[in-house]
């Protein structure tokens, strides 16, 4: 279970709060206006942003103790940090050694995340000479790799068409069926939370919400979320 115990964050003049457990293994979209404190809360689960007040838990333990590479976290962001001079492979591989210290069986397993993805043939090429599709694939390969049981997603998709995304995103349930993470998903598309998650958090007025089932929130829409929809 991740857990925010009271959990208050500043960034400059803003304030976000959070007090709420939810279970390993979720699904959860995060959405909310620009500017309401979304990646603010992904930050503080990887790490980067040490709560002003409060814990953030992970199974009964605080993460405040680890610093980011230590904690059980991977973190995708939009540009997909993918290194241009390194190949598919080694890319890859960064997600089970930073400096590349490759056995027999890591490339192994590489080859198996990258069939995974849908990439196959793609080892030997570098990013350069990927599709926007297939650097996102790419990314997801690595994160499964690394196996941590939470993946947090600021937006990586939003870049990619409808078809592409909706595949992604697809992808992305499969993976975490695969290796029972939580994932939290940040999207400005709602349409994205109902085609991924089972449960979505409401970030506005300086609020993380309490997870509420997806279909229940968008059936009826607290006044912040209708205003945030324009319905
Ligand atoms: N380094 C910083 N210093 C000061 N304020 C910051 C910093 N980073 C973010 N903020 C402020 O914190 C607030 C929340 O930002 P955050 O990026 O979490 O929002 P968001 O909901 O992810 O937005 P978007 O949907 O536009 O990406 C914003 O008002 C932003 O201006």
């Amino acid at each position: 279970m991740l857990r925010f115990e009271d959990v208050v964050l500043q960034q400059g003049d803003f304030t976000l709060r959070a007090d709420w457990p939810v279970a390993s293994g979720a699904k959860l979209a995060v959405i909310g206006p620009s500017g309401s404190g979304k990646s603010t809360l992904l930050l503080a689960v990887a790490g980067f942003l040490p709560p002003m007040q409060g814990r953030i838990l992970w199974q009964g333990q605080d993460l405040a103790v680890l610093p980011p590479g230590a904690r059980p976290v991977t973190m995708l962001f939009q540009d997909q940090n993918l290194f241009p001079h390194l190949t598919v492979a080694q890319n890859i591989g960064l997600g089970l050694s930073p400096r590349l210290r490759l056995t027999t069986q890591d490339h192994d397993s590489i080859a198996r995340a990258l069939d995974r993805v849908g990439l196959p043939e793609m080892a030997q090429r570098r990013p350069g000479a990927l599709s926007g599709g297939q650097m996102a694939r790419v990314a997801l390969a690595r994160a499964l790799l690394r196996a941590r049981p939470i993946l947090l997603l600021d937006e990586p998709f939003s870049a990619l068409g409808p078809a592409l995304k909706d595949e992604m995103l697809d992808l992305v349930t499969g993976v975490a069926q695969d290796t029972g993470a939580l994932v939290m998903m940040v999207s400005h598309d709602p349409g994205d939370a109902q085609r991924f998650a089972d449960q979505t958090v409401l970030v506005a007025d300086g609020i993380a919400c309490t997870p509420t089932p997806t279909s229940d929130l968008f059936a009826n829409p607290p006044p912040a979320l209708r205003t945030y929809l324009g319905s």
